[in-house]
């Protein structure tokens, strides 16, 4: 693989895991802005090398649809938005559109209007697709892949502005955005411990929460700006989708201009810049859009989204502050990073004390002093970033100072490149506490009742330093730690109890394996089947799973090699971990077989294609490489069926091919 191959699939296993904390778990990892730039460099790799992978997020929309939901597949496709990072780029978007006008108008016998540019906010929420026949609401459902959503009826049902019947008497699928008001976010989190970060993911949470009670708690609202389809041809333009919206009692939010020029388009977006500030709904930009119909036909779509819209989304605010002391912190796997206490700041409402400073490095970019006066900014989220410090001349303040010693256990620290790490892992109490924590967390061995601050207890108390100890704690032990009586005693032996019976693919996300997350976790599971063989896996054998980098690979292999791992390990199983059986119906038929699949095959979806393969035992992955055994080779195979001839690798075409899937059902 080519150093840019590589990057390139670093970048996508990195933003698959991200999307699918974001999308589907509705938990993001990181800020929108960080994400953006990882999104963009990949985006700027693809254009360069023009290496464009069919599963890179580039390519596709949202991200899986939950098993846990009915699945609903849209009458008409949902999309993404194409983004513009800045004026000059609306510019360009909105001069290709008079282009193609222009150039259809030249040889077409009807002529394209003048184009009207519709400004709509940007609301940040999840989209929500309704379906409506004969006048009555049928159906509810996320976005999902665009092709197919999750039916959440239920829970928009607890959204009293949607209408649950309308005049209109046709098949219409109408969509928009469910938000969660800025004015129900402050009240839930007023009266609720479990503070919700951001009103999006507050949104998406609750919308695609199984219990409609949940909810119904958040006190959503959803307002519509699309119909995906209409089983008659009434609508020609975006004026007329408002309309025919507003007619049938339908929500939509009352702010929306139009312009012709771009300087109008400039004055009105910098207008909103303002006006979004003073409403009870979160936006995160605006969207324009091409009114007229007909122009948007000639426009088209790509895969991800339509080219007569263009999203343009706003910088996050900034505000100047004061640094009053930098503290160092100690994670799961040792890595030692700089948290920036600040003297108390009010952003949108949010009393802001703490900042991220991501290392040492960053500290000396950023020219980040004690005492400095620094600009931060905070995105859509409530930990906030710091941008530079400002007064570099201040004589008072305080250089800070590289750590060489862990601030909790005091071992010498050990310098990895910008990353600063405490190697004793053995007895070093924040990363031991921060390995259980996450062990214990809902997507790994799902213990409920062990908070941080009940680990920290045990750890403190009951003198807990590796995480098989957890199996070995008696009532009488928990007795001694403050709060326990015999009610939460029980509960949490019970719980520890029957995380003994856990999926593979938790416990392989419970062990914290660096760049190991959800998915990949999921992957492995599914792809090695038994923990020994995942133990002894090679790099050559990782790299080949699909979203799978060099970096995670080598990680991985580090991993299950380094000597006190092993034992942990060892010691763990040995308390009775069993793993539970999904795949029943796995048989061995194409046992260790590599296989790629690509073009497309008439009657057969590459994805449930690559499911079933994977279920007989084949190893599934996205590119051919000597490694590959079989290649499944559709319509327009392009590049890898080239690739698999010079390897030779077995290829299965046409009849061969079909035969070969009818095989496999
Ligand atoms: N933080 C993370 O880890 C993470 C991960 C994945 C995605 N993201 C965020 O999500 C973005 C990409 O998500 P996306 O592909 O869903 O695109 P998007 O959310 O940027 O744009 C498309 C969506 O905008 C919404 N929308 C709101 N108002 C609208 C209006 N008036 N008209 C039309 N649509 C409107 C629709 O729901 C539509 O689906 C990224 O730019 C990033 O900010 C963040
Ligand atoms: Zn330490």
């Amino acid at each position: 693989m080519s150093d840019i191959e590589i990057k390139i699939k670093n970048l996508i296993e990195r933003i698959k895991e991200l999307n699918y904390n974001y999308y589907t778990l509705d938990e993001p990892l990181i800020s929108d802005k960080e994400y953006d730039k990882l999104y963009d460099e990949l985006k700027k790799l693809e254009e360069e090398s023009g290496l464009i992978f069919e599963d890179s997020p580039t390519q596709i929309v949202g991200d899986k649809v939950l098993e846990k939901f009915v699945k609903h597949e849209h009458l008409g496709r949902l999309y993404s938005l194409d983004k513009a990072q800045s004026f000059e780029e609306i510019e360009d978007w909105m001069n290709r559109a008079e282009k193609l006008r222009l150039q259809y108008n030249a040889g077409a016998n009807d002529i394209l209007p003048e184009i009207e540019y519709i400004i709509e906010l940007k609301f940040d929420g999840l989209t929500i697709n309704l379906t409506y026949k004969d006048g009555k609401l049928e159906n509810a459902a996320t976005r999902g892949t665009g092709v197919i959503g999750e039916e959440i009826l239920p829970q928009v049902l607890t959204i009293d502005s949607i209408p649950r019947t309308i005049d209109f008497k046709g098949v219409v699928e109408v969509s928009g955005e469910g938000v969660m008001p800025l004015s129900s976010l402050e009240k839930y989190n007023q009266t609720h411990d479990d503070k919700l970060k951001n009103a999006r993911n507050a949104a998406a949470g609750a919308l695609r929460n199984l219990d409609p009670a949940v909810t119904r708690s958040r006190n959503l609202e959803c307002y519509l700006y699309n119909i995906g389809f209409i089983d008659q041809n009434v609508i020609n333009s975006q004026d007329e989708v408002f309309e025919f919206l507003v007619d049938n009692k339908f929500n939509t939010f009352p702010f929306r201009k139009k312009v012709h020029t771009f300087q109008e388009l400039v004055q009105v977006i910098t207008e909103i810049g303002e006006y979004r500030k003073t409403i009870d709904v979160l936006t995160d930009g605006v969207v324009i859009k091409i009114n007229d119909f007909i122009t948007r036909d000639v426009l088209g779509y790509t895969n991800k989204f339509p080219r007569w819209a263009i999203a343009y989304k706003f910088e996050a605010e900034q505000y100047v502050t004061k640094i009053k002391e930098v503290i160092w912190n100690v994670g799961r796997t040792g890595k030692v990073t700089p948290v920036a206490i600040l003297e108390p700041v009010d952003i949108e409402g949010v009393t802001v004390s703490r900042a991220t400073l991501n290392n040492f490095d960053d500290i000396q970019r950023k020219k980040v002093k004690i005492g400095s006066d620094v600009l931060i900014r905070r995105s859509n989220d409530v930990i906030p970033e710091i941008l530079t410090a400002i007064d570099e001349d201040n004589s008072n303040t305080v250089d800070i100072e590289k750590p060489l010693f862990c601030p909790y256990c005091h071992s010498e620290l050990f310098y990895d490149n910008v990353h600063i790490y405490c190697q004793n892992s053995l007895n070093c109490k924040p990363q031991l506490n921060a390995r259980l924590t996450h062990f214990a967390s809902r997507e790994a061995m799902n213990i409920e009742g062990l908070s941080e601050k009940t680990i920290d207890k045990m750890i403190e108390v009951l003198d807990i330093s590796e995480i098989d100890e957890l199996y070995d704690i008696t009532k009488d032990d928990l007795f001694k730690l403050e709060g326990f009586k015999d009610k939460k005693a029980d509960n949490v032996l019970e719980s520890i109890e029957k995380s003994k019976e856990v999926k593979l693919k938790s416990f392989i996300f419970a062990l914290g394996i660096p760049n190991v997350g959800v998915k990949t976790a999921s992957d492995l599971a599914d792809q090695f089947v038994t923990l020994d063989k995942l133990k002894e896996a090679k790099f050559d054998d990782l790299i080949n799973v699909s979203d799978i980098g060099e970096i995670t690979a080598n990680a991985i292999v580090e991993f299950f090699h380094d000597e006190r791992i092993k034992k942990g390990l060892d010691d763990l199983i040995s308390k009775g971990i069993k793993f539970i059986e999904i795949n029943e119906s796995k048989t061995d038929e194409l046992k260790d077989l590599v296989m790629v699949v690509t073009g497309t095959i008439e009657g057969y979806n590459r994805k449930e294609i690559e499911e079933k393969l994977k279920l007989k035992g084949a190893k599934v992955t996205s590119s051919v490489s000597k490694s590959t055994d079989i290649l499944l080779a559709g319509e327009k195979a392009g590049s890898k069926l080239a690739k698999a001839q010079q390897n030779n690798v077995k290829i299965y075409q046409g009849e061969e091919l079909i035969k070969f899937l009818e095989g496999l059902e």
